[in-house]
């Protein structure tokens, strides 16, 4: 059978863009807008004991649409696998961005933080915490606007994100004392600390504890002691400490960041945790070239598309409303 014969007519397959664990993640084209997405594909038989996690992330990106989070436009599973179609952020990760750079003056630190603690406010909001945070996890798309990514290690306690997790799970160099030391923690704790990594990253172009060998690294995330480098303002020093306080219990909240002079610098509103446009509208341009597109009437067409089911309806329809959003003509190609 050919690779990926299920996406065949629906998408073009183009190279890898992107690959780590169980998944690969391809740049495709959707046939019938001729737009660019992202497809994480995943193998069913190497996800092992993560199958699970794959049901958890999506039920999270179907219920996380915002403005700083990578969208998901549709799954696809068969047999043997899972596609998931999401949004191509042609800016690629954050982490190269900076590399590029050596590291990010303030004020355009703060422009990406504001971003990244508006995600993981919203997510929080939600009963969610990712887990993952770390600079290979945002993306940035054409605008340059930050996308978060990949949550396949996010977790949604019972009853409340403010309930105990125990799961060790992340990347050792992004991880919290009390995930480390593998006592129960809280997800909103464990995200403020990497929400402090990544600013340091931001910063200074370097991790705040770092090592090759794991103990040694363990030993300094610990300490919780670190370089306070030179290129920190003080403002700046401040903020990183407040959220690498290796007791979690001291650590800053999420909410006290929104609004904290570090992030309120040049800016006069604190960050939003919402989501700053309406979810699951309906476009009567979009539909309209949907409708005619498939020859059945609007009311139909809205019938198949209002149960959001992520199938290709759903896909090509936040793709046309993505156009029409850039200020793109909202057509649809026939079928090549
Ligand atoms: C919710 O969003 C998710 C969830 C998930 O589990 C995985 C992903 N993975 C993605 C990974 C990469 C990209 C992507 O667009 N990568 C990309 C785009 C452009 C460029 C690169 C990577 C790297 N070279 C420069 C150009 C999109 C989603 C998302």
């Amino acid at each position: 059978m050919a690779r990926y014969s299920v996406l065949k007519g629906f998408y073009d397959v183009e190279q890898t863009i992107g690959s780590g664990g169980f998944a690969k993640v391809k740049l495709g084209t959707h046939c019938l807008t001729k737009e660019k997405v992202a497809i994480k594909i995943m193998e069913k038989s190497r996800l092992g004991d993560d199958l699970p996690r794959v049901k958890i992330e999506l039920e999270a990106l179907k219920n996380l649409p915002h403005q700083n989070i990578c969208k998901l436009y549709q799954v696809i599973e068969t047999e043997s696998h899972y596609y998931l179609i999401l949004e191509y952020c042609s800016g690629g990760e954050l982490f190269d961005h900076i590399v590029e750079r050596n590291r990010l003056e303030e004020k355009q630190a703060r422009v990406f933080f504001r971003q990244i603690v508006s995600a993981v406010a919203f997510l929080h909001d939600k009963g969610y915490a990712h887990r993952d945070l770390k600079p290979e996890n945002v993306l940035l798309d054409k605008e340059k606007n930050l996308k978060l990514i990949d949550f396949g290690l996010c977790a949604k306690p019972q009853p409340g994100l403010d309930s105990f997790l125990y799961t060790s799970c992340g990347s050792p160099t992004y991880a919290a004392p009390e995930l480390i030391l593998g006592q129960k923690y809280l997800g909103s704790e464990v995200d403020i600390w990497s929400l402090g990594i990544l600013l340091y990253a931001l910063l200074c172009g370097v991790l705040p504890f770092d090592d090759e060998n794991i103990d040694s690294l363990y030993r300094k995330i610990l300490s919780g002691r670190y370089e306070e480098s030179s290129c920190l303002s003080l403002e700046s020093k401040r903020l990183i400490r407040s959220m690498l306080q290796v007791d979690p219990k001291k650590r800053i909240t999420i909410d006290d960041l929104l609004s904290h002079p570090w992030l309120m610098k040049g800016f006069k509103e604190p960050v939003t945790k919402l989501c700053l446009h309406k979810v699951h509208e309906k476009d009567p341009s979009c539909l309209s070239v949907m409708a005619e597109y498939y020859r059945v009437s609007v009311d139909v067409m809205w019938s198949k598309l209002n149960s959001w089911t992520y199938d290709y309806n759903t896909a090509t329809y936040m793709l046309l409303l993505s156009k029409k959003q850039r200020g793109l003509p909202i057509k649809l190609y026939n079928f090549a």
